[in-house]
């Protein structure tokens, strides 16, 4: 009835710190999501976000990680069925990177939501205490 694992269950932790490796390593824009995920952490410890508020941002921190993740494996699927060019590899690639297009502006909007006003009332403090 349960299936049975070749590996010991702490296992699937190595495997996937390897495959978050290798994505940090080979992919450009992943590095790119992680400085816009610092900078936005640094920003909420400064203006010091709600818990709701923390619990958005990290929602919309992992969704574009996560989805950014998923677009490297498909395009790592892709590479080995066919290495050459074709059609339909174009079209599956540029639709999983189409998915990470949407969670990035997703993600932006909520920065946008999130840390603006908070942003605003820092401006004017600085503005109203000259
Ligand atoms: N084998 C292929 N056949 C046809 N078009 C391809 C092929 N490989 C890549 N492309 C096109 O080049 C684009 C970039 O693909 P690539 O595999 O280089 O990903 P990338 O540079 O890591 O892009 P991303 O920014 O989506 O991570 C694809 O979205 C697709 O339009």
């Amino acid at each position: 009835m349960f299936r049975r694992h070749s590996h010991p269950w702490w296992k699937s932790f190595i495997y996937a710190y390897a495959g978050l490796r290798r994505v940090f390593l080979r992919e450009r824009n992943f590095r790119f999501h992680l400085v816009v995920a610092t900078m936005v952490i640094v920003a909420g410890i400064l203006f010091r976000l709600t818990f709701i508020e923390w619990a958005i941002i990290f929602l919309a921190i992992g969704l574009v990680l996560g989805l950014e993740t998923v677009n490297t494996s498909v395009e790592a699927i892709c590479d080995v069925i066919k290495p050459e060019k074709h059609g339909s590899v174009r079209r599956i690639k540029d639709m999983a990177a189409g998915a990470v297009m949407i969670a990035s502006l997703t993600s932006a909007m909520v920065g946008v939501v999130i840390l603006g006003p908070h942003a605003w009332n820092w401006f004017m403090r600085v503005i109203g205490s000259k």
